[in-house]
């Protein structure tokens, strides 16, 4: 079939490669040229593993445009996966959308069909329906398809490909058969269902997974407190198949460009009708607490932060992406900051974007040693295999103080015990070499 894809982000690009890889043909479209330029040059702008080599594969069938009505006039089905920020209230900003839909209706000459990718507020893809269908040009037909998308950054090409799930809002059996059509060659399982449910899916999904956080981090802290050990429970009630083992992973909560907005918009969407979301509004505050984790316990041990040096390893949400939206180290690197400490981060794929966010401000490092050496303290933001893998040891010869606070439970806190560190995760008992605020006056007196 004939695809056109309007945004060449995460989710745009990994859809064109993948739908191309299932023998498509596709046009994936683009406001910006200089993103389309360089994919037109062989290079893929987002750092994605995997589908750099699925773009090359698939060259002959992919094509990068920012002609957006030459593609939406050659394309039987039309994929709108364009951003969807949120705006300060929460809600969504749809401009975007509505301007791809505006320049479909303008552009479309044949009869297609329109895919909602794009995650947006119920009711979004009727809005868009009825707005083809009066804007159109005469004689076209336009279907409308809330399609929403599941994948993760990270792993997005192989959880496109072998998604659990494809979710269809479809209000007609041409748009249904269509979808079909066009999904075919992946073998999936389908859920077929009115547009306003999918969309609904969409928010459902991203929502509970962020619920199941902001809960086992809650229940991390309160382990804490008590002496048990989040790892061991997580384990032991995610061994419960009601309740699955994945996302009970405790950390410094929440980031990336979806789960910190979709939480929002879904919160304001309730709103809207007026019903107050109560689970939601408290994940959502749990989160907003959770970033700052592991400062808190950085104030215990050094008091003030001026005058320290402070090594940040990951900036980036999560492993395996460069995107740092919503990231909980980008917070704390500005909080660093503002309170007179010197930063040295380090990250495998997101340092352009800090030293774009922090210029001097902070010290890029291309290595984890050189992030580290001299250092008073060491936080963790993301679990990059490089840190996990990281000798325990070398903090204690590079680091001034070796303090290092883990928001990732990257370490056995045992074995950073006998690697002579001050280490603490969360929601684990700390080692024996954990000081007390008021013992923590000089730090190396204790060492
Ligand atoms: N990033 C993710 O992991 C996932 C994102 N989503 C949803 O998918 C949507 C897209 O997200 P991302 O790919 O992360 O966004 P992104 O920001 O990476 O990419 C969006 C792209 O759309 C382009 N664009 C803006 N206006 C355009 C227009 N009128 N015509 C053509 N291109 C235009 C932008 O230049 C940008 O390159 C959002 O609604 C998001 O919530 C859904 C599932 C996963
Ligand atoms: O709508 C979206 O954009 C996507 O949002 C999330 O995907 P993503 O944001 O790429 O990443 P996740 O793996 O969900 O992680 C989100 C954040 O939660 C954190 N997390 C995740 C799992 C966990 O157990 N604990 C935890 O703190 C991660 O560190 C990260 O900061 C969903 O997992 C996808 O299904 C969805 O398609």
């Amino acid at each position: 079939m004939k695809i056109a894809i309007a945004g060449a982000g995460y989710v745009g690009l990994v859809t064109a490669a993948c739908l191309a890889d299932k023998g498509h043909d596709v046009i994936c479209v683009d406001v910006s040229e200089e993103k389309i330029h360089r994919l037109n040059e062989g290079i893929v702008p987002i750092y994605e593993p995997g589908l750099e080599p699925l773009i090359q594969r698939n060259s002959a069938r992919l094509r990068f445009t920012t002609d957006d009505a030459e593609a939406y006039r050659w394309a039987e089905v039309i994929m709108v996966a364009v951003g969807t920020p949120p705006l300060p209230d929460g809600s969504v900003k749809l401009d975007d959308v509505w301007e791809t839909l505006r320049r479909i209706a303008a552009s479309a000459e044949r009869d297609c069909l329109v895919a909602i990718k794009s995650t947006v507020p119920v009711g979004t893809g009727d809005e868009a329906a009825r707005f083809l269908a009066e804007h159109g040009r005469r004689g076209v037909r336009i279907d409308v398809v809330s399609n929403p998308e599941f994948l993760s950054q990270g792993t997005a090409v192989r959880d496109t490909l072998q998604a659990p799930r494809i979710v269809l809002g479809v209000e007609s059996g041409r748009a249904e058969r269509m979808m079909k059509d066009l999904y075919a060659p992946f073998a999936l399982p389908y859920v077929v269902t009115d547009r306003k449910s999918a969309e609904m899916i969409k928010y459902a999904a991203n929502v509970f997974l962020a619920l199941k956080i902001s809960y086992i981090n809650e229940i991390a802290n309160v382990c804490e407190l008590v002496g048990a050990n989040i790892e061991a429970v997580a384990e032991g009630i995610g061994m419960d198949p009601r309740i699955g083992r994945r996302f009970l992973r405790a950390g410094v909560g929440y980031g990336g460009s979806c789960l910190p907005k979709d939480t929002k918009a879904l919160y304001a969407l309730a709103a809207s009708h007026g019903y107050s979301l109560k689970t939601v509004e408290a994940a959502i505050a749990v989160n907003e607490k959770q970033k700052w984790k592991l400062l808190e316990k950085a104030r215990a041990h050094l008091g003030v932060f001026s005058g320290r040096t402070a090594a940040v390893l990951g900036a980036a949400f999560k492993p395996g992406t460069d995107d740092v939206r919503e990231s909980p180290a980008f917070a704390n690197i500005e909080r660093l900051i503002a309170e007179g400490a010197a930063v040295r981060v380090w990250d495998p794929a997101a340092l352009g974007h800090v030293s774009r966010r922090f210029g001097d401000a902070v010290v890029c490092c291309e290595t984890m040693e050189e992030a580290i050496r001299g250092a008073d303290v060491c936080f963790i933001f993301t679990e990059w295999p490089a840190v996990l893998q990281f000798d325990l040891h070398r903090y204690k010869t590079l680091m001034k103080t070796p303090i290092v606070l883990d928001g990732r439970n990257c370490y056995d806190p045992k074995q950073a015990d006998a690697a002579g560190l001050i280490y603490e995760s969360i929601g684990r008992p700390v080692g024996h070499r954990q000081l007390k605020v008021d013992e923590a006056v000089d730090i190396q007196r204790h060492l």
